[in-house]
């Protein structure tokens, strides 16, 4: 009897372990199975090789197998990947204590400088004191007050390529733009002659950024130059010199905060790649894809030739008047759609989050359940391109962004899944200043020149524009440069 009822017991204890066993599993199985994982054999590494060399062709591969939303592990991080526009929205909209940009920042200070034993100091200060005065000086109605000078200079740099039978596209649209926008951020003491050393540092940056470990001397070298340059500027900046504008606010804040200049300057470049980076990407491609299609070229040069006549009268008037306020205005509305319609096809990834507690990510119905201590990635590109919100979503279509009636440059956007800007909190600070910019240069660059790609090999058919590096992050870098030839359309 006592054997029997042991073995009633015995089992019993059998059958309830097993139970437990089974639901644990499915239990560890549903949490698991949502967000799919990308499976890896690597410890802590993970996916990160697959992903440092190549991260557009990694995420679009994952995106297609395991769906909008997945997870994966990129050296020792555990990231989850976020497609959809609900998803990517709630995340830029989720209480910033709760998911933070600290480790983006981070990043972007590790890619600048190694060593990153001031970072968290300088980073309060940053994102405390400094981007506060960039949010107020570069807001809508406050950025027509630094930008007095832009198109002056932007047209005195371009002059300068007036004529050559060969010229880098790439060196004649960020040049005028780096000179002209940089003085306005380091102030009287900015040298032009740092442009050099800037693109041999900012060429180096995809693979910084994804931390593989060569690059190149000469890039070092520069990037040393430049953090001495930016010291130099800020130890120099006045904050009641006119000259000086955000540099001499900067420079307040630095010494306020005894900060030492030097360690402040990486900081400080950091900022310049978010100032510079995307731009340039995006002058290049939108005057690539222009090239590719000569309709679209022809519409965008008659539409700045009769906003220039009917908006200023002539070109001299157009580089003494031109303000962000100005070209605002419905007499460019081609040119607008054409720089939003590049900003949201050269979108890739656009920023990442750390979680600080615990909590469900809103996404359609469901909710993806995020864990204190993981990531989550932004990758708006298939939103951003899909059928259904934008047909021919791969295509660049020149007229995608104009209204009926005109409302603002970044209104035509809205409505539709549109991140190019990032939302939220931690939208992008130079927005404003951002169109303005790529307004004035193709403005002048397409007033003042004939513009003819000289193709590298003879070609049978049209002309094509080169294809996006693999190792793009941020946003699309090209693989090449392209080669132009640009006959004065006015006297100079
Ligand atoms: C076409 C040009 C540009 C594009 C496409 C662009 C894009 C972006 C995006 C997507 C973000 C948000 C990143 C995130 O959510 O983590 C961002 C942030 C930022 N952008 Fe831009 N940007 C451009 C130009 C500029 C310019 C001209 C400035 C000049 C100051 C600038 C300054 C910043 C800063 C300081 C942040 C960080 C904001 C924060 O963390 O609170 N950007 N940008």
């Amino acid at each position: 009897m006592t054997s029997y009822a042991l073995t009633v017991a015995q089992i019993s204890t059998v059958i309830v372990g097993l139970g437990f066993v089974f639901i644990t599993r499915v239990m560890a199985k549903k949490e698991s199975a949502h967000p799919p994982k990308v499976p890896s054999l690597l410890p802590w590494f993970g996916s990160a090789f697959d992903f440092a060399s190549g991260p557009s062709k990694f995420l679009a591969l994952c995106h297609a197998q395991f769906g909008p939303v997945f997870k994966v592990l990129l050296g020792g991080r555990n990231m989850i990947v976020v497609t959809t526009a609900e998803s990517i929205h709630n995340a830029l909209f989720t209480d910033y204590r709760v998911l933070t940009n600290r480790a983006e920042h981070y990043d972007h200070f590790h890619a600048v400088c190694g060593d990153t034993s001031l970072y968290p100091a300088i980073f309060d200060t940053f994102s405390h004191k400094l981007f506060p005065i960039l949010d107020r000086r570069l807001s809508k109605r406050a950025v027509d007050g630094v930008t007095t000078d832009f198109a002056e200079t932007v047209f005195q740099r371009l002059k300068l390529f007036s004529g050559e039978e060969r010229v880098s596209l790439r060196r004649s649209l960020t040049e005028p733009v780096y000179v002209a926008v940089t003085a306005i951020f380091l102030g009287s003491k900015f040298s032009p002659d740092s442009y050099n050393d800037w693109l041999a540092f900012w060429v180096t940056l995809p693979i910084r950024l994804v931390r593989r470990p060569f690059w190149s001397f000469p890039s070092t070298r520069a990037r040393g130059r430049l953090l001495q340059h930016i010291t130099t500027c800020l130890q120099a900046a006045n904050p009641d010199n006119d000259d000086d504008k955000l540099a001499g606010d900067f420079s307040k804040v630095i010494r306020e905060n005894n900060i030492p200049f030097e360690a402040a300057s990486p900081a400080v470049l950091a900022v310049m790649l978010a100032l510079h980076t995307n731009l340039f990407n995006n002058l290049f491609w939108l005057f690539s894809w222009l090239m590719a299609d000569p309709r679209a070229f022809s519409s965008v040069r008659s539409e700045i030739d009769k906003g220039i006549r009917e908006e200023f009268g002539n070109l001299q008037t157009f580089i003494a008047e031109a303000s962000p306020r100005r070209l605002d205005s419905p007499a460019f509305a081609l040119l607008n759609s054409a720089i939003l319609e590049t900003t949201r096809l050269t979108t890739l990834q656009n920023g990442v989050r750390l979680a600080e507690s615990d909590f469900q990510l809103k996404d359609g119905e469901g909710t993806v359940p995020v864990r204190k201590g993981e990531y989550i990635l932004l990758y708006p590109r298939p939103a951003q391109q899909n059928g259904a919100s934008y047909p021919d979503g791969h295509k660049f279509v020149l007229e995608r962004f104009v209204q009926s009636q005109y409302q603002g440059d970044l209104t035509p956007t809205s409505g539709k899944p549109y991140f190019a800007f990032g939302a939220g909190k931690h939208v992008c600070k130079g927005r404003f200043l951002a169109m303005f910019e790529i307004k004035v240069l193709t403005i002048l660059y397409l007033s003042l020149f004939d513009v003819t790609p000289v193709p590298l090999e003879p070609q049978s058919s049209g002309w094509e524009p080169p294809q996006p590096s693999p190792q793009s992050i941020g946003t699309m870098h090209p693989t090449q440069d392209v080669f132009v030839k640009l006959r004065p359309r006015v006297t100079l």
